[in-house]
C-alpha cells in the first residue's frame, strides 16, 4: 500500500472548506457506494475504549423534504420568542433541499461509567473530520451544521434517539455546483499557537 505523502496530506487538509448547501448541485446524486466508503472512513477515527459511538442517519431523495419540514416545525416549537429568527426558519426549510445528501451524525453513548461523554463527543469530532477530508478527496463539498434545535428533546424523539445520545451535527454533502470558485480561508500563524518546552523548568508552583 502506498500512503499519500505528507505534502499530499497537507494539501488535502488545507483544501477542505465548509461549502454551504447553496453551493452544491442538488441534481447530482452521491452514489451509495461512495457515501458508504466515506462513512466507513469516518469510523476509523480514534475512540477511547473502542466504543465506536457513532451512528449515521442518511437523508436523501424525498426524505430531505421531511427533514426540512421537521426542522422548521421543531424550530418553531422550541425556540424562545426572543431568539426566534425568520431567516433561520427559512434556511432550515431550504438547506436540506439544496444538498443531495444530509447525514445526521449521532453520538450513541456506549462508554457507560468508564468513558466520559466528553471523550465520545471528541471521537465524533474526529470521525466527522475523517468524513469531511474523505469527501474533499473525492471532490465533494461538505458542510457541518449544528443548529441548537439538534440538542432539543423534541428533535431526539423525532429521530428516535435515546436521551443519552447527542446529534452533533447535520453533515451536508454534495458535488460543488458548476462554476463554483472554491472558497479561501486563513489561519493564524502557527507560531502564535505553540509553546515549546525544552529547558528545565521548576517542578514546584512558583506562586506557592
Ligand atoms: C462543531 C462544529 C459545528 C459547526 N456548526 C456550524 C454551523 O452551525 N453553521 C455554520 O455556518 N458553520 C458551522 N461550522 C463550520 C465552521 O463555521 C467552519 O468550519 C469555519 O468557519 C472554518 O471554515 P472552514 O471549515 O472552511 O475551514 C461548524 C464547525 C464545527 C467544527
Amino acid at each position: 500500500m502506498t500512503l499519500p505523502s505528507l505534502a499530499e496530506t497537507t494539501a488535502l487538509i488545507r483544501h477542505r472548506r465548509s461549502i454551504k448547501p447553496v453551493d452544491m448541485d442538488p441534481q447530482r446524486p452521491v452514489e451509495a457506494a461512495l457515501l458508504t466508503e466515506l462513512l466507513e472512513n469516518a469510523t476509523w477515527a480514534p475512540n477511547h475504549g473502542m466504543t465506536e459511538p457513532w451512528h449515521f442517519h442518511i437523508f436523501q431523495g424525498e426524505a430531505r423534504q421531511t427533514l426540512a419540514e421537521s426542522l422548521q416545525n421543531l424550530y418553531r416549537q422550541t425556540t424562545p420568542a426572543a431568539e426566534f429568527r425568520e431567516d433561520k426558519l427559512k434556511k432550515m426549510g431550504e438547506n436540506p433541499l439544496l444538498a443531495p445528501v444530509i447525514v445526521a451524525c449521532v453520538m450513541e453513548r456506549k462508554g457507560g461509567n468508564k468513558i466520559p461523554e466528553q471523550e465520545e463527543l471528541e471521537a465524533m469530532a474526529c470521525a466527522l473530520q475523517n468524513l469531511m477530508l474523505s469527501a474533499t478527496a473525492a471532490g465533494l463539498a461538505s458542510f457541518w451544521s449544528s443548529p441548537p434545535v439538534l440538542e432539543t428533546p423534541e428533535f431526539q424523539t423525532w429521530l428516535g434517539l435515546q436521551n443519552t445520545d447527542r446529534c452533533v451535527g447535520l453533515m451536508y454533502l454534495g458535488w460543488p455546483r458548476p462554476g463554483l470558485s472554491w472558497p479561501r480561508s486563513v489561519r493564524q500563524p502557527i507560531a502564535n499557537k505553540i509553546t515549546w518546552h525544552e529547558s528545565a523548568i521548576s517542578t514546584t508552583n512558583p506562586n506557592a
